[in-house]
């Protein structure tokens, strides 16, 4: 505003306003254009000035009158402060022109008018011509699409057309313009979306699949899209990474769409005035899947003109932001934990989900029972509480369509579920067929769809065990880690300390790891994710994880999953192996296991792959058979990494325990150091050795820790021989193809059958 009143002050309030500041310049965009052309200098009055329509805002602006402007003059600054115009020769220099044009491709016509804005390079009241938003809608999709798009031949400006719009009427225009645009784009024009098509999906929606290059449904998307689309309940199980986000997603979606389309009022302006009751209210298992479910549906919505208020709710962040959000949300997805917390603060929050559209359960088997249990059970009961009306005709009906997920489900559920005959689930022992009772399905008998009824896997996925004693497993974690370098591996055990543990270990031995376990603060989880998943493809990187990221995590490429411990039950060795051969992809699972943990182990993994036929017993997972000796020499290097990682962790548990010490000293009133205190306290774990390890641990000087660094630092700068003449790890890190091509597949021993280089 500043600017534009000088300009008015310095034309005496009455004239026209004209200054090379005024002018709405392409001038400023071309300096390297306008370089290269010959110039001749000009009058300022001689310069073709055109009137400027101004945007209604204007309309009371004090004393301003109005603006000119002009295109294709430089403002030069001569000798003796004057000020020179200068305009291209045309004639002189059409030639030239022609020569710039191609030579400056990138700086082209097209990019000069994407690089305007809708307000400066379109006037307000006058209807763009197609041409204009078309070429800012490929200059768009060239900026998000990174895959280049052929250039079309460069277009003559059109002639401004007549017609008065109003600036909103002409954003209107712009987006619908983009939209149709959008589901044209080159890059798009090959993907053939006939299979989503038969789904009855929208216009909208298909143009974001385009864009995802998802050209067609996964096979629980094509069984589940057209029930729920119908308006049934369902209950869909497949196996892990075959998008049961989007199943449940793009109806959902779709809805929306549908809702937003009947509203006439504009619903932005709406959603200022009225509280909102949430279309749907997605439940997750765990804080990194709700947030990924959010990016995913948010991601189909990106491509949309229109697109709802997508919202996650779980703990770790602030619930005063969350409630905020919470009041104009469309979407809500969330852990039962926050949701319910934030729900049963507000009696109005809470009866805003009565209307809930869709009521989705994401995981169910976990969600429903595992620490879950109670808060998604208050969730569900507080939604059945208000959800009727008296009087209403359907009053035994939910209204609401209720979705459930998983890639596992209880055998005798899924056997209830899948046999015909009433839905009604009698046992209310059993957790997981209770709550689905208790989730009151508006359908007696809700669609159920298992699209892998025969294996629970992902099609892509080899599974190996490694046989190793139980106090060897860090050893041949890493003996795996160097056979697999250069790939992200997700690594889950069976407990927090062991994950706290490892990940430092395998820093001290040079490789990058990220630890990842509900003690750690919602940041840093996410950050651990974040910093695994943006390792660069070819670099290893290594999450060692609790079973938090077991359920639904979709991280890209993830090569190899290792069960640092075995895993606790059958669908936990499924959705943790599912982290892996994701979205039709290959991946490797494999399991280290203790001696004596191998044939349970085995019966598990047997439960798992159930009702796949084969000949061969335990088929499915191979042993691989690694070289001890060769291992065994790398056993110096892990010693040294695990005792200086141990070290480093009893000081930081020493701090705090001293503390824990002090207190509990002073409330049994005995001396901090006293014999009672040791045998009341429990700070020392099990066994002396432990305490005695850990004392140790605290005592070790920084001295004494720099030796311990320096020797291993020693140990990974010489060479581990392999038993294969100048083949050899160094550095902690190894170039596997060379080793490979030495050794004939023996480095570390032969794994048969598995395809250890395809990787
Ligand atoms: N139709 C499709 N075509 C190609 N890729 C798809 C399609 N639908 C989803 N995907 C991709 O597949 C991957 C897995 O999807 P998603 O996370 O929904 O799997 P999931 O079945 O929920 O897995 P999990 O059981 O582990 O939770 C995602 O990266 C997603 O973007």
């Amino acid at each position: 505003m500043n600017g534009v009143k000088k300009r008015k002050l310095a034309t005496g309030g009455g004239g026209t306003s004209r200054s090379a500041s005024a002018k709405r310049t392409k001038t400023s965009s071309a300096p390297n254009k306008s370089k290269k052309r010959a110039k001749r200098s000009i009058g300022i009055d001689s310069l073709s000035w055109s009137k400027a329509v101004l945007p209604d805002m204007f309309d009371d602006a004090e004393g301003f009158f109005g603006l000119e402007e002009v295109e294709g003059v430089e403002v030069v600054r001569g000798d003796g402060n004057t000020i020179e115009f200068r305009t291209a020769d045309d004639e002189a220099n059409g030639a030239n022109e022609a020569n710039d044009a191609e030579a400056n491709d990138a700086e082209s016509d097209e990019f000069e008018g994407f690089d305007d804005e809708l307000s400066t390079s379109v006037e307000p009241g006058v209807a763009q011509s197609p041409e204009a938003p078309k070429a800012k809608a490929k200059a768009k999709a060239a900026k998000d699409d990174p895959i280049p798009t052929p250039k079309e031949p460069k277009k003559e400006p059109k002639k401004k057309q007549n017609k008065k719009q109003t600036p909103k009427e002409d954003s209107k225009l712009e987006t619908n313009v983009f939209a149709a645009l959008d589901t044209v784009d080159e890059s798009q024009d090959d993907i053939d979306l006939s299979e989503w098509v038969k789904l009855d999906v929208s216009a909208g929606i298909l143009s974001s699949l385009a864009k995802l290059k998802f050209s067609t449904p996964t096979a629980i998307q094509a069984a589940t899209i057209p029930h729920i689309l119908a308006g049934h309940d369902v209950i869909g199980k497949a196996s892990t990474g075959s998008g049961k986000t989007l199943a449940f997603g793009i109806p959902i979606v779709e809805k929306w769409l549908e809702l937003a389309g009947e509203d006439s009022t504009d619903s932005t302006d709406n959603a200022e005035t009225r509280t909102k009751t949430p279309l749907a209210l997605i439940l997750s298992p765990t804080r990194e899947l709700a947030h990924q479910l959010t990016e995913h549906i948010k991601n189909l919505c990106n491509g949309l003109e229109n697109s709802p208020f997508i919202c996650s709710i779980t703990g770790g962040l602030s619930v005063q932001k969350q409630q905020r959000q919470l009041a104009k949300a469309d979407i809500v997805i969330g852990t039962p934990g926050r949701l319910w917390e934030v729900l049963s603060s507000s009696a109005e929050t809470m009866n805003s989900f009565k209307g809930i559209g869709y009521l989705v359960v994401d995981e169910a088997d976990r969600l429903l029972t595992e620490g879950h249990f109670k808060e998604a059970q208050e969730i569900l009961s507080a939604l059945d509480r208000v959800e009727v009306d008296e009087g209403e005709e359907d009053a035994d009906l939910s209204p609401r369509q209720t979705l459930v997920f998983s890639a596992t489900f209880h055998k005798g559920l899924q056997q209830k579920l899948a046999g015909k005959g009433k839905f009604n689930l009698m046992s209310q022992d059993d957790s997981m067929e209770y709550l689905l009772k208790k989730l009151n399905f508006r359908e007696e008998e809700p669609k159920f769809i298992d699209v892998n009824p025969v294996s629970q896997m992902a099609e892509g996925l080899k599974e190996g065990l490694v046989e190793c004693g139980a106090m060897e497993k860090d050893l041949y974690l890493y003996a795996l880690l160097l056979l697999y370098p250069n790939v992200r591996t997700l690594v889950f055990t069976n407990s927090i300390s062991t994950a706290r543990r490892i990940s430092p270990m395998l820093q001290n031995l040079n490789l990058t790891s990220y630890p990842l376990h509900s003690q750690m603060a919602q940041k840093a989880r996410l950050r651990s994710i974040e910093r695994f998943t943006s390792t660069s493809a070819g670099q290893s990187s290594v999450l060692i994880a609790t079973d938090v990221a077991a359920r639904g995590l979709d991280i890209p490429n993830v090569d190899l999953v290792v069960h640092y411990h075995v895993p606790r039950d059958a669908a936990s060795y499924v959705h943790r192996s599912g982290r892996t051969a994701r979205a039709a992809k290959t991946g490797l699972s494999i399991l280290l296991s203790a001696p004596e943990e191998v044939i349970p182990t085995r019966r598990l993994i047997a439960k798992v792959h159930s009702r796949r036929k084969t000949s061969r017993k335990n088929f499915f997972v191979q042993t691989l058979d690694i070289d001890r000796k060769l291992v065994g020499r790398l056993k110096p290097r892990v010693t040294l990494a695990k005792k200086i990682a141990d070290t480093g962790l009893a000081k930081e548990k020493g701090g705090k325990e001293d503390e824990w010490m002090r207190n509990a000293a002073e409330e049994l009133g005995v001396d901090y150091d006293s014999e009672e205190l040791e045998q009341a306290g429990s700070w020392g774990g099990r066994g002396g050795g432990r305490k005695r390890m850990q004392q140790e641990a605290r005592a070790m000087t920084k001295g004494e820790m720099g030796a311990l660094r320096a020797e291993l630092r020693d140990l990974l700068s010489r060479r581990v021989n392999t038993g294969v003449s100048e083949k050899y790890i160094a550095n902690g890190l190894v170039d596997i193809d060379e080793l490979l091509k030495g050794a004939n597949g023996d480095f570390l021993g032969r794994v048969n059958g598995l395809d250890i280089s395809g990787l």
